[in-house]
């Protein structure tokens, strides 16, 4: 029988799949994929075949969480991917590998108990993520099961870009800035090339998806993030606050007598698009909302990373491309629009046909800085590192 890669990718309002042929080489693309998202919200399971013909399109039940999703996409896998080829390996995102992880690795016992230890950091992603790992392994037993990190591609920043100003016995301790949709920026990093004569140099990349970040790199490696300890740090995302004075979180403890997992519901759930929407984390909703209060959320979305890539420029002494990924970057046409408006002074000149268009470079021939929209692929870059590892 021929042999399969199968990727899994656990959001924190989506879980993609995709099957790749083994036959010798990796296939450049899957021959099924697909996606669960909509997660929280309205969550729907969405596949395609290799042709790109939607294979499936259906509304799961209203307010589904991960592991209800897991199983009706694992139930659904089992049904079309029969009698096709043999899964000889499942990589898998894993949000947090903390210092020890900066390489891919295989997933055994001892590696699932290390990366349990990073839960409390990653919330809304790292029990997902591992208990996607228990599902396929008690579906598949004996298939090699390779974790591939959101925080590795981080790991040339330097070092006082890592740094908290705290003490260093804390610092010692593992509490510093990591960063995470390490293989979203790795993926771009590895394609920007073929899009840009600048990709060498100083380029911000925002990945704007339900959970938010951005990344300047200076010859394609990882200078500086948005995101540091955990995942909540830097931008507003879909219902994860961004960047807090950590002053509110004293005053929500001492004058509101919030304990720490309320507080951990309220900053990493109840906040973002949708905390200050009072509407929805969805930002297709919001931009087609007439309410004030989704405009506003809008307007912050755009405010905060325009002043993060003002911040990230200033850290790699200037920008040569800005590029726009993640589903919001990928698809929101008028949030690129609205950014890419207040960065006149960076030299980023907007051409509204090609930003509608669909094309890569969105910014005029003449722009000092240019700007492109790239859509990701993480799953590709964790079926390179599971076939690296097999
Ligand atoms: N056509 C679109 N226009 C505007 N926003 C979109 C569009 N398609 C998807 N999005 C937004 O992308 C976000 C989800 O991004 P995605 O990267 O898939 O999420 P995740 O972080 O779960 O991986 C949602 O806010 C969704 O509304
Ligand atoms: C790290 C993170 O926020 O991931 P996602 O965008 O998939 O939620
Ligand atoms: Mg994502």
């Amino acid at each position: 029988m021929s042999r399969a890669i199968l990727t899994i990718n656990a959001g924190s309002s989506s879980i993609k799949f995709a099957l790749y042929a083994l036959d010798g080489e990796l296939a450049r693309h899957p021959y099924l994929s697909g996606q669960i998202d909509g997660l929280g919200a309205a969550a729907r399971l969405v596949a395609k075949s290799a042709a790109g013909e939607r294979i499936a399109d259906d509304a799961l039940a209203e307010g589904i969480k991960h592991a209800a999703a897991f199983d009706a996409l694992l139930g659904w896998l089992d049904a079309h991917q029969q009698n096709s080829r043999q899964i000889v390996a499942v990589g898998h995102r894993v949000v947090h590998g903390g210092e020890r992880y900066s390489q891919p690795v295989r997933l055994d016992a001892e590696t699932i108990a290390a990366l349990e230890q990073f839960v409390a950091l990653a919330p809304l992603h790292q029990p997902h993520n591992l208990n996607g790992v228990k599902a396929l392994a008690a579906r598949l037993p004996g298939v090699p099961q390779i974790a591939c990190f959101d925080t590795a591609f981080h790991r040339t920043q330097p070092a006082l870009a890592q740094l908290f100003a705290i003490p260093r016995a804390l610092t010692a301790e593992g509490v510093r800035r990591y960063g995470f949709h390490g293989l979203s920026y790795e993926y771009i990093a590895r394609v920007l090339p073929e899009h840009s004569a600048r990709a060498d140099g100083r380029v911000v990349v925002a990945h704007l998806g339900n959970g938010a970040s951005m990344c300047a790199m200076r010859g394609l490696r990882s200078q500086a993030t948005s995101m540091g300890f955990t995942a909540i740090d830097g931008l507003m995302m879909g219902t994860r606050t961004g960047a807090l004075d950590p002053g509110v979180v004293l005053y929500l403890m001492q004058e509101k007598g919030m304990d720490a997992k309320a507080i951990e519901k309220l900053l990493y759930k109840e906040s973002g698009l949708l905390g200050v929407s009072g509407i929805s984390q969805d930002m297709r909703t919001l931009l087609a909302s007439d309410d004030p209060h989704a405009a506003e959320a809008v307007d912050l979305f755009c405010y905060r990373i325009v002043r993060e890539i003002g911040a990230l420029a200033a850290c790699i002494g200037g920008i040569d491309a800005l590029v726009f990924t993640g589903g919001i970057g990928e698809h929101a046409t008028e949030v690129r629009q609205r950014v890419c408006a207040a960065l006149g002074w960076l030299g980023i000149e907007l051409d509204p046909v090609a930003n509608g268009s669909g094309l890569r470079r969105i910014s005029t021939a003449g722009s000092r800085t240019e700007a492109l929209a790239i859509p990701t692929d993480e799953e590709w870059m964790i079926a390179q590192h599971t076939r690296d590892l097999l």
